[in-house]
Protein backbone atom coordinates (compact mmCIF):
# COMPACT_ATOMS: atom_id res chain seq x y z
CA UNK A 1 0.00 0.00 0.00
CA UNK A 2 1.42 3.18 -1.04
CA UNK A 3 0.30 5.12 2.42
CA UNK A 4 -0.78 4.09 5.67
CA UNK A 5 -3.30 4.65 8.11
CA UNK A 6 -3.80 4.30 11.82
CA UNK A 7 -7.05 4.97 14.01
CA UNK A 8 -5.65 4.18 17.25
CA UNK A 9 -5.74 7.77 18.85
CA UNK A 10 -9.31 8.43 17.79
CA UNK A 11 -10.38 5.68 20.13
CA UNK A 12 -11.60 6.82 23.74
CA UNK A 13 -10.01 3.25 25.05
CA UNK A 14 -6.65 4.53 23.67
CA UNK A 15 -7.16 8.85 24.42
CA UNK A 16 -9.96 8.90 26.59
CA UNK A 17 -12.85 10.20 27.49
CA UNK A 18 -13.46 12.54 24.64
CA UNK A 19 -12.09 10.23 22.07
CA UNK A 20 -14.77 7.63 20.33
CA UNK A 21 -16.01 4.56 21.75
CA UNK A 22 -15.44 1.28 20.15
CA UNK A 23 -18.95 0.04 20.53
CA UNK A 24 -19.36 3.09 17.92
CA UNK A 25 -16.69 2.47 15.66
CA UNK A 26 -17.94 -0.83 15.42
CA UNK A 27 -21.43 -0.03 14.95
CA UNK A 28 -20.48 2.39 12.14
CA UNK A 29 -17.70 -0.59 10.57
CA UNK A 30 -20.86 -2.50 10.23
CA UNK A 31 -23.19 0.01 8.32
CA UNK A 32 -19.81 0.96 6.55
CA UNK A 33 -19.53 -2.71 5.08
CA UNK A 34 -23.38 -2.73 4.25
CA UNK A 35 -22.30 0.47 2.25
CA UNK A 36 -19.55 -1.39 0.59
CA UNK A 37 -22.00 -4.33 -1.00
CA UNK A 38 -23.88 -1.36 -2.36
CA UNK A 39 -20.45 0.30 -3.47
CA UNK A 40 -19.55 -3.58 -5.13
CA UNK A 41 -23.16 -4.37 -6.26
CA UNK A 42 -23.72 -1.09 -8.05
CA UNK A 43 -19.92 -1.10 -9.60
CA UNK A 44 -21.40 -4.84 -11.03
CA UNK A 45 -24.37 -3.51 -12.15
CA UNK A 46 -22.50 -0.53 -14.50
CA UNK A 47 -23.75 2.28 -12.22
CA UNK A 48 -20.90 3.12 -10.26
CA UNK A 49 -18.11 4.73 -13.43
CA UNK A 50 -15.61 5.72 -11.10
CA UNK A 51 -14.42 2.57 -9.59
CA UNK A 52 -13.70 1.52 -13.12
CA UNK A 53 -11.29 4.66 -14.12
CA UNK A 54 -8.70 3.86 -12.39
CA UNK A 55 -8.17 0.55 -14.10
CA UNK A 56 -8.34 2.77 -17.99
CA UNK A 57 -5.93 3.18 -19.90
CA UNK A 58 -7.67 3.60 -23.25
CA UNK A 59 -8.07 7.42 -23.13
CA UNK A 60 -4.83 8.40 -21.50
CA UNK A 61 -3.46 8.91 -25.58
CA UNK A 62 -5.83 11.44 -25.88
CA UNK A 63 -5.62 13.38 -22.39
CA UNK A 64 -1.79 13.43 -23.05
CA UNK A 65 -2.34 14.61 -26.81
CA UNK A 66 -4.49 17.28 -25.41
CA UNK A 67 -2.36 18.30 -22.92
CA UNK A 68 0.54 18.43 -25.27
CA UNK A 69 -1.12 20.30 -27.52
CA UNK A 70 -1.63 23.17 -24.79
CA UNK A 71 1.85 23.10 -23.86
CA UNK A 72 3.69 23.04 -27.17
CA UNK A 73 5.25 26.57 -27.43
CA UNK A 74 3.42 28.00 -24.39
CA UNK A 75 4.40 30.25 -22.11
CA UNK A 76 1.08 30.04 -19.66
CA UNK A 77 -1.94 27.38 -19.63
CA UNK A 78 -5.37 29.22 -18.27
CA UNK A 79 -7.49 26.15 -16.69
CA UNK A 80 -10.84 28.35 -16.40
CA UNK A 81 -13.55 26.35 -15.02
CA UNK A 82 -14.86 26.39 -11.00
CA UNK A 83 -15.39 23.56 -8.12
CA UNK A 84 -14.83 19.53 -9.17
CA UNK A 85 -13.74 21.22 -13.04
CA UNK A 86 -10.74 23.05 -11.07
CA UNK A 87 -9.77 21.42 -7.66
CA UNK A 88 -8.74 17.77 -8.80
CA UNK A 89 -6.27 19.73 -11.78
CA UNK A 90 -5.01 22.16 -8.91
CA UNK A 91 -4.12 19.23 -6.77
CA UNK A 92 -2.13 17.33 -9.50
CA UNK A 93 -0.77 20.27 -10.45
CA UNK A 94 0.83 20.74 -7.05
CA UNK A 95 3.01 17.59 -8.23
CA UNK A 96 4.71 20.36 -10.42
CA UNK A 97 4.62 23.22 -7.78
CA UNK A 98 1.91 24.51 -9.04
CA UNK A 99 0.83 27.03 -5.88
CA UNK A 100 3.85 26.04 -3.74
CA UNK A 101 5.20 28.87 -2.26
CA UNK A 102 7.64 30.86 -3.82
CA UNK A 103 8.39 27.91 -6.50
CA UNK A 104 5.43 27.83 -9.36
CA UNK A 105 7.62 30.90 -11.09
CA UNK A 106 10.56 29.08 -11.31
CA UNK A 107 8.58 26.30 -13.79
CA UNK A 108 10.25 24.89 -17.00
CA UNK A 109 6.62 24.05 -17.98
CA UNK A 110 4.11 26.30 -18.78
CA UNK A 111 2.91 28.49 -16.32
CA UNK A 112 -0.01 27.14 -15.15
CA UNK A 113 -3.29 29.26 -14.10
CA UNK A 114 -6.16 28.06 -12.47
CA UNK A 115 -8.79 31.21 -12.41
CA UNK A 116 -11.34 28.68 -10.24
CA UNK A 117 -12.48 31.83 -8.32
CA UNK A 118 -14.62 34.73 -10.25
CA UNK A 119 -12.74 38.13 -9.65
CA UNK A 120 -13.20 41.02 -11.84
CA UNK A 121 -10.59 42.65 -10.98
CA UNK A 122 -8.22 39.25 -10.97
CA UNK A 123 -9.38 37.96 -14.40
CA UNK A 124 -8.89 42.00 -16.09
CA UNK A 125 -5.67 42.24 -14.63
CA UNK A 126 -4.76 39.06 -15.69
CA UNK A 127 -6.01 39.10 -19.54
CA UNK A 128 -3.68 42.75 -19.58
CA UNK A 129 -0.55 40.95 -18.03
CA UNK A 130 -0.67 37.43 -20.02
CA UNK A 131 1.51 37.27 -23.43
CA UNK A 132 -1.70 36.44 -25.08
CA UNK A 133 -0.07 34.82 -28.43
CA UNK A 134 2.00 32.43 -26.08
CA UNK A 135 -0.92 31.38 -23.93
CA UNK A 136 -3.07 28.41 -24.02
CA UNK A 137 -6.54 27.57 -22.71
CA UNK A 138 -8.83 24.87 -21.27
CA UNK A 139 -12.27 25.53 -20.77
CA UNK A 140 -13.73 22.55 -18.45
CA UNK A 141 -17.20 22.43 -17.06
CA UNK A 142 -19.00 19.36 -17.13
CA UNK A 143 -22.71 21.19 -17.50
CA UNK A 144 -21.13 23.41 -19.85
CA UNK A 145 -23.67 25.92 -18.29
CA UNK A 146 -21.55 27.53 -15.46
CA UNK A 147 -21.83 31.32 -15.47
CA UNK A 148 -18.74 31.78 -13.84
CA UNK A 149 -16.81 29.68 -16.62
CA UNK A 150 -18.70 30.68 -19.76
CA UNK A 151 -18.47 34.45 -18.54
CA UNK A 152 -14.91 34.09 -18.31
CA UNK A 153 -14.67 32.09 -21.80
CA UNK A 154 -16.33 35.11 -23.27
CA UNK A 155 -14.31 37.35 -21.53
CA UNK A 156 -11.24 35.41 -23.50
CA UNK A 157 -12.77 35.49 -26.80
CA UNK A 158 -12.85 39.02 -26.83
CA UNK A 159 -9.53 39.41 -25.73
CA UNK A 160 -8.11 37.31 -28.13
CA UNK A 161 -10.10 39.29 -31.26
CA UNK A 162 -8.99 42.24 -29.34
CA UNK A 163 -5.46 41.00 -30.16
CA UNK A 164 -5.61 39.83 -33.11
CA UNK A 165 -5.36 36.14 -32.63
CA UNK A 166 -9.14 35.50 -33.47
CA UNK A 167 -8.22 32.99 -36.57
CA UNK A 168 -6.01 30.89 -33.79
CA UNK A 169 -8.60 30.48 -31.27
CA UNK A 170 -8.88 26.73 -32.69
CA UNK A 171 -5.53 25.93 -31.72
CA UNK A 172 -5.17 28.56 -28.45
CA UNK A 173 -8.03 26.40 -26.56
CA UNK A 174 -9.25 22.93 -25.43
CA UNK A 175 -12.71 22.84 -24.07
CA UNK A 176 -13.96 20.03 -22.19
CA UNK A 177 -17.62 19.13 -21.21
CA UNK A 178 -20.21 16.81 -21.65
CA UNK A 179 -21.68 15.50 -25.35
CA UNK A 180 -23.84 17.47 -26.26
CA UNK A 181 -27.42 15.00 -26.46
CA UNK A 182 -29.54 15.74 -29.84
CA UNK A 183 -33.09 17.21 -28.80
CA UNK A 184 -30.96 17.80 -24.97
CA UNK A 185 -30.31 20.80 -23.02
CA UNK A 186 -28.19 23.47 -25.12
CA UNK A 187 -24.14 23.10 -23.95
CA UNK A 188 -23.39 27.00 -23.49
CA UNK A 189 -19.84 25.99 -23.60
CA UNK A 190 -19.69 23.92 -26.59
CA UNK A 191 -21.84 26.54 -28.44
CA UNK A 192 -19.46 29.07 -27.90
CA UNK A 193 -16.45 27.26 -28.66
CA UNK A 194 -17.41 24.55 -31.41
CA UNK A 195 -18.26 27.76 -34.04
CA UNK A 196 -14.80 28.75 -33.74
CA UNK A 197 -13.30 25.43 -34.28
CA UNK A 198 -11.82 24.38 -30.60
CA UNK A 199 -11.41 20.87 -29.96
CA UNK A 200 -13.22 19.14 -26.91
CA UNK A 201 -12.63 16.45 -25.07
CA UNK A 202 -15.95 14.43 -23.43
CA UNK A 203 -16.86 14.48 -19.95
CA UNK A 204 -17.70 11.18 -18.59
CA UNK A 205 -21.08 11.81 -18.23
CA UNK A 206 -21.73 9.10 -15.40
CA UNK A 207 -19.02 11.01 -12.94
CA UNK A 208 -19.43 14.44 -11.47
CA UNK A 209 -17.49 17.14 -11.00
CA UNK A 210 -16.15 16.30 -7.71
CA UNK A 211 -15.20 12.66 -8.65
CA UNK A 212 -13.55 13.63 -11.80
CA UNK A 213 -10.12 14.30 -10.56
CA UNK A 214 -8.75 10.99 -12.00
CA UNK A 215 -10.97 11.31 -15.49
CA UNK A 216 -9.52 13.84 -18.09
CA UNK A 217 -10.60 16.52 -16.20
CA UNK A 218 -7.98 16.47 -13.58
CA UNK A 219 -5.96 14.46 -15.68
CA UNK A 220 -5.71 17.46 -18.48
CA UNK A 221 -3.81 20.02 -16.68
CA UNK A 222 -1.76 16.88 -15.15
CA UNK A 223 -0.50 16.10 -18.51
CA UNK A 224 -0.07 19.82 -19.56
CA UNK A 225 2.78 19.52 -16.80
CA UNK A 226 4.34 16.64 -18.34
CA UNK A 227 3.14 14.37 -14.89
CA UNK A 228 2.83 10.50 -15.48
CA UNK A 229 -0.96 10.27 -15.41
CA UNK A 230 -0.82 6.64 -15.96
CA UNK A 231 0.72 6.54 -12.25
CA UNK A 232 -1.65 8.56 -10.97
CA UNK A 233 -4.24 5.58 -12.19
CA UNK A 234 -2.01 2.94 -10.83
CA UNK A 235 -2.31 4.29 -7.32
CA UNK A 236 -5.95 4.92 -7.79
CA UNK A 237 -6.40 1.35 -9.16
CA UNK A 238 -4.63 -0.19 -5.95
CA UNK A 239 -6.97 1.41 -3.64
CA UNK A 240 -10.06 0.67 -5.27
CA UNK A 241 -9.28 -3.40 -5.80
CA UNK A 242 -10.42 -4.95 -2.57
CA UNK A 243 -13.68 -3.10 -3.19
CA UNK A 244 -13.62 -4.66 -6.25
CA UNK A 245 -12.46 -8.23 -6.45
CA UNK A 246 -14.69 -8.95 -2.67
CA UNK A 247 -11.92 -8.60 -1.32
CA UNK A 248 -12.14 -8.14 2.94
CA UNK A 249 -13.24 -4.35 3.05
CA UNK A 250 -13.44 -4.31 6.89
CA UNK A 251 -9.72 -3.54 6.40
CA UNK A 252 -9.42 -1.48 3.80
CA UNK A 253 -8.54 2.32 4.89
CA UNK A 254 -11.21 3.69 2.65
CA UNK A 255 -13.69 1.65 4.76
CA UNK A 256 -11.98 2.34 7.99
CA UNK A 257 -12.00 5.85 7.76
CA UNK A 258 -15.73 6.01 6.37
CA UNK A 259 -16.44 3.90 9.88
CA UNK A 260 -14.25 6.70 12.07
CA UNK A 261 -16.44 9.77 10.27
CA UNK A 262 -19.59 8.12 10.66
CA UNK A 263 -18.88 7.51 14.14
CA UNK A 264 -17.76 10.87 14.44
CA UNK A 265 -20.87 11.96 13.21
CA UNK A 266 -23.04 9.99 15.43
CA UNK A 267 -20.76 10.99 18.41
CA UNK A 268 -21.79 14.55 18.35
CA UNK A 269 -18.50 15.72 16.65
CA UNK A 270 -20.08 18.29 13.92
CA UNK A 271 -16.81 19.08 12.44
CA UNK A 272 -14.27 17.30 10.04
CA UNK A 273 -10.20 18.88 9.88
CA UNK A 274 -7.99 17.76 7.10
CA UNK A 275 -4.12 18.24 7.98
CA UNK A 276 -1.45 17.93 5.52
CA UNK A 277 1.87 18.02 6.52
CA UNK A 278 3.16 19.43 2.82
CA UNK A 279 3.03 22.02 0.95
CA UNK A 280 2.29 19.81 -2.22
CA UNK A 281 -1.18 18.89 0.01
CA UNK A 282 -2.76 22.44 0.27
CA UNK A 283 -5.08 21.86 -2.64
CA UNK A 284 -5.75 18.47 -1.83
CA UNK A 285 -7.62 20.07 1.24
CA UNK A 286 -9.27 22.27 -0.76
CA UNK A 287 -10.56 19.31 -3.26
CA UNK A 288 -11.37 17.21 -0.19
CA UNK A 289 -13.44 20.02 1.21
CA UNK A 290 -15.81 20.19 -1.99
CA UNK A 291 -16.38 16.80 -2.20
CA UNK A 292 -17.20 15.99 1.63
CA UNK A 293 -19.39 18.96 1.85
CA UNK A 294 -21.05 18.48 -1.70
CA UNK A 295 -21.59 14.95 -1.28
CA UNK A 296 -22.58 14.60 2.31
CA UNK A 297 -24.71 18.47 3.08
CA UNK A 298 -28.13 16.64 2.94
CA UNK A 299 -31.13 16.26 5.05
CA UNK A 300 -29.63 18.09 8.06
CA UNK A 301 -26.66 15.42 8.08
CA UNK A 302 -23.09 16.10 6.78
CA UNK A 303 -20.11 17.52 8.45
CA UNK A 304 -18.53 20.67 8.12
CA UNK A 305 -14.91 19.64 6.86
CA UNK A 306 -11.93 21.97 7.24
CA UNK A 307 -8.75 22.79 5.29
CA UNK A 308 -5.96 23.07 7.23
CA UNK A 309 -2.09 22.86 6.34
CA UNK A 310 1.09 22.01 8.53
CA UNK A 311 2.68 23.13 10.01
CA UNK A 312 1.41 26.70 9.61
CA UNK A 313 -1.71 25.75 11.25
CA UNK A 314 -0.27 25.06 14.12
CA UNK A 315 0.13 29.08 14.73
CA UNK A 316 -3.27 29.88 13.85
CA UNK A 317 -5.56 27.36 14.61
CA UNK A 318 -4.35 25.20 17.11
CA UNK A 319 -5.31 27.07 20.19
CA UNK A 320 -8.91 26.55 19.22
CA UNK A 321 -8.40 23.12 18.18
CA UNK A 322 -6.54 21.58 21.35
CA UNK A 323 -8.59 24.45 23.50
CA UNK A 324 -11.64 25.06 21.96
CA UNK A 325 -15.16 22.91 21.51
CA UNK A 326 -14.46 19.07 21.13
CA UNK A 327 -16.18 18.75 18.65
CA UNK A 328 -13.54 17.94 15.81
CA UNK A 329 -12.45 14.88 14.46
CA UNK A 330 -8.63 15.39 13.02
CA UNK A 331 -6.88 13.43 9.94
CA UNK A 332 -3.21 14.41 9.62
CA UNK A 333 -1.52 13.49 6.75
CA UNK A 334 2.10 12.98 7.04
CA UNK A 335 4.91 12.78 4.37
CA UNK A 336 9.10 10.97 5.69
CA UNK A 337 10.18 14.44 6.02
CA UNK A 338 13.11 13.85 8.02
CA UNK A 339 16.49 14.32 6.74
CA UNK A 340 14.97 16.44 3.58
CA UNK A 341 15.83 20.10 2.70
CA UNK A 342 18.71 22.52 4.05
CA UNK A 343 20.90 21.06 6.78
CA UNK A 344 21.12 23.90 9.54
CA UNK A 345 24.73 24.39 10.23
CA UNK A 346 25.63 23.77 13.95
CA UNK A 347 28.06 26.92 14.84
CA UNK A 348 24.47 29.03 13.44
CA UNK A 349 22.22 27.22 15.39
CA UNK A 350 24.75 27.79 18.77
CA UNK A 351 24.33 31.45 17.84
CA UNK A 352 20.65 31.20 18.41
CA UNK A 353 21.19 29.73 21.26
CA UNK A 354 19.16 26.77 19.88
CA UNK A 355 22.46 24.14 19.81
CA UNK A 356 19.83 21.11 19.16
CA UNK A 357 18.88 22.50 15.50
CA UNK A 358 22.48 22.10 14.59
CA UNK A 359 23.38 19.39 12.28
CA UNK A 360 19.44 19.24 11.69
CA UNK A 361 17.34 19.25 8.41
CA UNK A 362 14.26 21.14 7.68
CA UNK A 363 12.53 18.17 7.15
CA UNK A 364 13.49 17.10 10.61
CA UNK A 365 11.54 19.52 11.99
CA UNK A 366 8.78 19.20 9.91
CA UNK A 367 8.55 15.66 11.02
CA UNK A 368 8.94 16.29 14.51
CA UNK A 369 6.38 19.11 14.36
CA UNK A 370 4.16 16.49 12.48
CA UNK A 371 4.57 13.73 15.23
CA UNK A 372 3.88 16.23 18.38
CA UNK A 373 1.03 17.50 16.97
CA UNK A 374 -0.99 14.81 16.39
CA UNK A 375 0.45 12.94 20.15
CA UNK A 376 -0.88 16.64 21.44
CA UNK A 377 -4.34 16.08 20.34
CA UNK A 378 -4.13 13.02 21.55
CA UNK A 379 -3.09 14.00 24.45
CA UNK A 380 -5.77 16.44 24.72
CA UNK A 381 -8.17 13.91 23.96
CA UNK A 382 -8.94 15.19 20.18
CA UNK A 383 -9.77 11.93 18.13
CA UNK A 384 -6.90 12.00 15.37
CA UNK A 385 -6.57 9.71 12.44
CA UNK A 386 -3.10 9.71 11.35
CA UNK A 387 -2.22 8.99 7.51
CA UNK A 388 1.56 8.59 6.42
CA UNK A 389 2.84 8.66 2.88
CA UNK A 390 6.15 8.74 2.56
CA UNK A 391 6.45 10.72 -0.73
CA UNK A 392 3.95 12.78 -2.52
CA UNK A 393 4.35 11.79 -6.14
CA UNK A 394 1.75 10.69 -8.92
CA UNK A 395 1.10 7.03 -7.47
CA UNK A 396 0.54 8.09 -3.69
CA UNK A 397 -1.95 10.96 -4.99
CA UNK A 398 -3.39 8.74 -7.04
CA UNK A 399 -4.09 6.52 -4.11
CA UNK A 400 -5.26 9.15 -2.07
CA UNK A 401 -7.44 10.70 -4.23
CA UNK A 402 -9.19 7.77 -4.49
CA UNK A 403 -9.27 6.72 -0.71
CA UNK A 404 -10.99 10.06 0.39
CA UNK A 405 -13.41 9.72 -2.75
CA UNK A 406 -14.69 5.99 -1.10
CA UNK A 407 -14.23 6.98 2.06
CA UNK A 408 -17.01 9.73 0.80
CA UNK A 409 -19.31 7.81 -0.80
CA UNK A 410 -18.99 5.10 1.72
CA UNK A 411 -20.52 7.79 4.48
CA UNK A 412 -22.90 8.98 2.28
CA UNK A 413 -24.46 5.64 2.07
CA UNK A 414 -23.65 4.71 5.60
CA UNK A 415 -25.45 7.97 6.76
CA UNK A 416 -28.80 7.54 4.43
CA UNK A 417 -27.39 10.54 1.79
CA UNK A 418 -26.83 10.13 -2.18
CA UNK A 419 -23.00 11.31 -1.82
CA UNK A 420 -23.51 11.77 -5.97
CA UNK A 421 -25.94 14.96 -5.99
CA UNK A 422 -26.10 18.73 -5.25
CA UNK A 423 -29.36 19.94 -5.14
CA UNK A 424 -29.24 22.30 -3.08
CA UNK A 425 -26.60 24.68 -4.75
CA UNK A 426 -29.46 25.40 -7.57
CA UNK A 427 -31.02 28.29 -5.93
CA UNK A 428 -28.84 30.79 -5.19
CA UNK A 429 -27.04 30.42 -8.96
CA UNK A 430 -30.62 30.70 -10.31
CA UNK A 431 -31.26 34.07 -7.99
CA UNK A 432 -28.17 34.98 -9.05
CA UNK A 433 -28.96 34.95 -12.69
CA UNK A 434 -32.04 36.72 -12.01
CA UNK A 435 -30.13 39.64 -10.06
CA UNK A 436 -27.65 39.69 -13.06
CA UNK A 437 -30.46 40.54 -15.66
CA UNK A 438 -32.16 43.28 -13.27
CA UNK A 439 -28.98 44.84 -12.72
CA UNK A 440 -29.46 43.94 -9.05
CA UNK A 441 -26.19 43.42 -6.75
O1 LIG B 1 -18.35 21.43 -14.11
P1 LIG B 1 -19.48 22.38 -13.99
O2 LIG B 1 -20.77 21.84 -14.57
O3 LIG B 1 -19.14 23.71 -14.57
O4 LIG B 1 -19.78 22.59 -12.46
C1 LIG B 1 -18.84 23.18 -11.61
C2 LIG B 1 -19.20 22.94 -10.17
O5 LIG B 1 -20.45 23.54 -9.88
C3 LIG B 1 -21.22 22.68 -9.04
O6 LIG B 1 -22.22 22.13 -9.84
C4 LIG B 1 -21.82 23.41 -7.87
O7 LIG B 1 -22.41 24.59 -8.26
C5 LIG B 1 -20.24 21.62 -8.58
O8 LIG B 1 -20.85 20.45 -8.21
C6 LIG B 1 -19.36 21.50 -9.78
O9 LIG B 1 -18.14 20.87 -9.49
Amino acid sequence: MTFTQSIDLVRAATIGGDGLPDTAIDAALSAVETAAGRLASEHRAGALPLLSVPGETGDLAAIREAGARLADGASDVVILGTGGSSLGGQTLAQLADYAVPGLGRFADKPRIHFLDNLDPLTFGSLLERLPLETTRFAAISKSGGTGETLLQTMAVLSALDRAGLRSKVSTMFVGLSEPQVDGGKRNALRALLEPEGVPFLEHHTGIGGRYSVLTNVGLLPAAVLGLDIAAIRAGAAEVVAPFISGGDVREAPSAIGAAVNMAATLEGRAIAVFMGYSDRLERFARWWVQLWAESLGKDGKGTQPVAALGPVDQHSQQQLYLAGPKDKLFTVVTTAARGRGPKIDAALAERAGQADFGGKTIGDLVAAQGLAMIDTFARNGCPVRHIHVDRIDERTMGALLMHFMLETILTGFALGVDPFDQPAVEEAKILAKRYLAEGRG
